[in-house]
């Protein structure tokens, strides 16, 4: 086995060449300076869309509806994704306009997915999305929904043209439950994000029955 190579210089770019553009996504060929000193090249995707002076695309919304004699539910919506040629199931989420908070961006992409009308109560850093890939971020944003709200009862979709979402309302206390018998039932792909909250959930939440031993 070969020893690892000694990092001797701080990593960065040197070069981002534009290959090809279209309205919405970018390919470059990054040239870098790796920690052993060489020069290399990557293949890197961007949005075209990112705003000068914020450094997230986008937003994901982590809604939480709140209503009297319910149970806490996970706002999610289905969607067919063109790059994934089925359905999937994400947060709501989407770009960052021009002249927008990440908290704005948040609230007006809820109302226009969802229908529902939020009060946020978190936000996260900037998180990568796919860093062997592209450059782009998002930032999530914990929103609680009041659904005793008459705003909220009957929540109306704004959805522009193209744009075809179903919202799924799924439990908090038994979210990858749900997740995994919607996942059996049909043909969809879960966003990571959304897998990852969900074991977290699990894991933090719900203990096992048999506790025999706690171990490490
Ligand atoms: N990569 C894309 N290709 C397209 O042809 N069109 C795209 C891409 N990314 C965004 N869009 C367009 C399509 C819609 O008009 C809007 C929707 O964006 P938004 O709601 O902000 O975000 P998502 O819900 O995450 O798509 O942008």
């Amino acid at each position: 086995m070969s020893s690892p190579k000694k990092a001797t210089t701080e990593p960065h770019v040197i070069e981002e060449e534009l290959i090809a553009s279209g309205k919405w996504v970018k390919l470059e060929k990054t040239t870098y300076v790796d920690p052993s000193g060489s020069t290399r090249t990557w293949e890197t995707t961007k949005r075209t869309t990112r705003v000068a002076n914020i450094a997230s695309d986008a937003v994901t919304i982590i809604a939480l509806l709140k209503r009297t004699l319910h149970k806490d539910c996970v706002v999610m919506v289905r969607q067919f994704r063109p790059p994934m040629g089925c359905n999937t199931l994400e947060f709501p989420a989407g770009l960052i306009d021009d002249n927008e908070t990440v908290e704005t961006a948040a609230l007006r992409e809820l109302k226009e997915e969802t229908g529902y009308k939020g009060e946020v109560v978190g936000v996260t850093p900037v998180t990568c999305l796919d860093p062997g890939l592209s450059n782009c971020t998002t930032q999530m944003v914990m929103v609680h929904i009041n659904g005793d709200d008459t705003e909220n009862i009957n929540p109306t979709q704004q959805l522009g043209d193209g744009e075809f979402v179903e919202v799924i309302l799924l439990p908090l206390n038994e979210f990858q439950q749900k997740i995994d018998e919607l996942l059996k039932k049909e043909k969809i792909v879960v966003q990571s994000m959304v897998y990852i909250y969900a074991m977290g959930m699990s894991q933090a939440f719900f203990k096992p029955r048999e506790l025999p031993v706690l171990k490490q």
